[in-house]
């Protein structure tokens, strides 16, 4: 990596020209347990995610992708290493701080989708928003709806909706506040081809047309193909790292793995 990646640097005014670095980590590492239990889930990690850019995180299981994505975030913490977040560490950071950080600056599409029962799904969506002060912006919420497919749904409470549907607002709900950095867990575990696919197509406009940063785990080599770059992991490690690769290459190089 050419960039500096302590605050004190990135922090200046003369940040270089080219990519500038939403998300890096150095010498990242999360050792679970002790003794003959030691488990080291994140091993040494060195990665940066550029503005803008789309990152999938592939590897078999227990290769430590939701661990490294976790620490990424903020929501867990590293045994060693530094996390920076738009020239900042995170490590060591104020829980206030933080929790601002991720209200503010983050975005999370997690499995379990959390929506409020008692909120319609255009409540639902424009919360954070209202909890951060702001006042929703309709068609904002719309045009994210529609590319989603729950437009005719933004009335519907979510027990009157589907899973896909729920999860589909959890995502408009993630993407509202134009996150810098939006990190996704799986996004597509639990939809159709065709819901799964419009998924991706949002993920890849928020990267491309807004420059937000997506960072999203995945078993699918099918999902990971619509990122700009696949990062493998193999036992807390990244071992590949791919740039504009195809299913196929993307499916070889995980059976490669092992995976
Ligand atoms: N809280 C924990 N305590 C102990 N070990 C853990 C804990 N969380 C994860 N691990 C271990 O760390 C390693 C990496 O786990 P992680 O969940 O990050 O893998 P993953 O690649 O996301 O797996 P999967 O694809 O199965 O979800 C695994 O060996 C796991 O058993």
């Amino acid at each position: 990596m050419s960039q500096p990646l302590s605050p004190s640097h990135t922090d200046q005014e003369s940040r270089p020209s080219g990519a500038s670095q939403a998300v890096a980590c150095r010498g990242l590492t999360r050792i679970y347990g002790q003794g003959d239990a030691t488990v080291h889930a994140v091993n040494g990690v060195d990665a940066t995610f550029n503005t803008g850019e789309f990152t999938a995180i592939m590897g078999p299981s227990g290769s430590g992708k939701s661990t490294l994505m976790h620490l990424l975030a903020g929501l867990d913490n590293p045994t060693s290493g530094d996390i920076v977040i738009e020239g900042r560490s995170i490590v060591g950071m104020r829980d206030r701080e933080l929790t601002t950080l991720r209200r503010d600056r983050l975005g999370f599409i997690f499995q379990s989708f959390n929506l409020v029962p008692t909120l319609t799904a255009r409540e639902n969506i424009s919360l954070p928003i209202r909890l951060a002060g702001g006042r929703p912006d309709n068609g904002e919420i719309e045009m994210l709806a529609s590319r989603l497919g729950i437009l005719e749904r933004l009335n519907h409470r979510p027990h009157q909706l589907s899973g896909g549907q729920q999860q589909r607002v959890a995502v408009a709900r993630a993407l509202v506040t134009r996150p810098a950095v939006v990190f996704a867990d799986e996004p597509t575990g639990a939809l159709d081809l065709r819901t799964g696919r419009e998924l991706l197509e949002s993920l890849q406009a928020a990267a491309r047309q807004r420059q937000q940063t997506v960072i999203m785990v995945t078993h699918d080599p099918a999902a990971a193909a619509f990122a700009d770059r696949v990062l493998i992991l193999v036992d807390g490690r990244i071992a590949h790292e791919l740039r504009g690769a195809s299913y196929e290459t993307i499916a070889a190089t995980m059976a490669e793995v092992g995976a």
